[in-house]
């Protein structure tokens, strides 16, 4: 049974999903290499929660308990008694299986390992570790606490009692399962992040503006976020790491990352996280760069 939770990388992937776990119940160990990020995740819920106070949808006392429940830390040796350990870092393959390979000597042989990539190959991160069987992709949407799917995602070796065993939290956590095969960006991405490139070749080639880009998805297409939006939000470094897997793990040229993605990670503008992408966040309201 998972009681205690760990999650790695205190970015908003591993903030909201600290959150959520925390407010279902569960003991979280929230760790990150920065303390700087640790002390705004946790800044960061907490006005989460106290925005749902003031909506009416938590009590001061469920606030309380939730925040009391995450305790964060830079060392490993705070997963030693985790049932689960979801990572969350950074999308680069090889900080992931850099953090296994650290992790494993601190948790148990029965701990269950979790990461949250957005694309690259479940079961060759789970080669990387000690454990093949009891490693899945557990793909939370951001943010976390309002989007209602969670992505399954057994690698070769997933055990069926590692499956029943995250699919259970999911639902714990009041999400929607569903399974996905283990090929490059599952479900999701594999459809998501092929139209925001295509929004982004719109943009290169002078098709439209950043502004009618947007609005045209938008009021067009009933979108909740025009995609370069969306970029911002989801962060343009992972949006491009996410095209590099497609591109090179299907190995088709309709996934080529756009010139001008890689022209906007290089220049640091890395979307809302950064203040900058498609959007300039610094004044009042956001101003398209293009
Ligand atoms: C890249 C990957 O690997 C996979 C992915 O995640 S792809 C990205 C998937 N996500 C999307 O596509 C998101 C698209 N955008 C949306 O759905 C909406 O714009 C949105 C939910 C983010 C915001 O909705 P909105 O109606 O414009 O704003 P707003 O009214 O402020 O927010 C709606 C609710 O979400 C909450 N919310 C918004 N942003 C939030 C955040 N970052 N964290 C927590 N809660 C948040 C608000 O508090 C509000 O809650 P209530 O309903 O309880 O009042
Ligand atoms: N953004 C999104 O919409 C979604 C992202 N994901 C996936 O979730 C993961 C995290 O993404 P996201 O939260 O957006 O990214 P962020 O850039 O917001 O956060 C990543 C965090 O991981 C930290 N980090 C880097 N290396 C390590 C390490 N070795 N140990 C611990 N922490 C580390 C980073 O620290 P520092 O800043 O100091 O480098 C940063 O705080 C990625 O795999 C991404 O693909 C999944 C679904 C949606």
């Amino acid at each position: 049974m998972i009681s205690r939770i760990g999650v790695i990388g205190a970015g908003q992937m591993g903030n909201g999903i600290a959150q959520v776990c925390a407010q279902a119940g569960y003991d979280v160990r929230l760790n990150d290499v920065s303390t700087d990020a640790l002390d705004h995740a946790m800044a960061n819920i907490g006005l989460h929660l106290d925005r749902a106070i003031g909506k009416g949808k938590l009590t001061q006392v469920e606030r309380d308990h939730a925040l009391a429940r995450i305790q964060t830390g830079t060392d490993y040796a705070m997963f030693a008694e985790c049932d689960l350990v979801i990572e969350a870092a950074t999308e680069k393959e090889a900080i992931k299986r850099e953090i296994f390979k650290r992790l494993i000597p601190s948790i148990r042989p029965d701990t269950i390992i979790a990461t949250n990539t957005s694309s690259i190959s479940i079961t060759r991160l789970a080669a990387s570790t000690d454990r093949p069987g009891s490693f899945i992709g557990m793909h939370f949407m951001n943010p976390v606490p309002v989007m209602a799917l969670v992505e399954l995602i057994r690698g070769i070796a997933t055990d069926e009692k590692t499956f029943a065993a995250i699919r259970e939290l999911a639902v714990k956590l009041g999400k929607q399962p569903v399974a996905a095969e283990d090929f490059p960006a599952f479900i999701v991405n594999r459809v998501l992040l092929p139209m925001i490139n295509e929004a982004v070749y719109t943009l290169y080639e002078g098709v439209g503006s950043v502004e009618a880009i947007d609005t045209a998805l938008r009021l067009g297409a009933n979108h909740p976020m025009g995609p370069l939006q969306l970029a911002d939000f989801i962060g343009l470094d992972t949006c491009l790491a996410i095209m590099q897997v497609l591109y090179e793990g299907l190995a088709d040229s309709k996934y080529r990352p756009c010139p001008l993605l890689v022209k906007y990670v290089e220049a640091g503008w890395l979307g809302k996280k950064a203040n900058r992408g498609f959007y300039d966040y610094r004044g009042e309201h956001p101003v398209p760069t293009r």
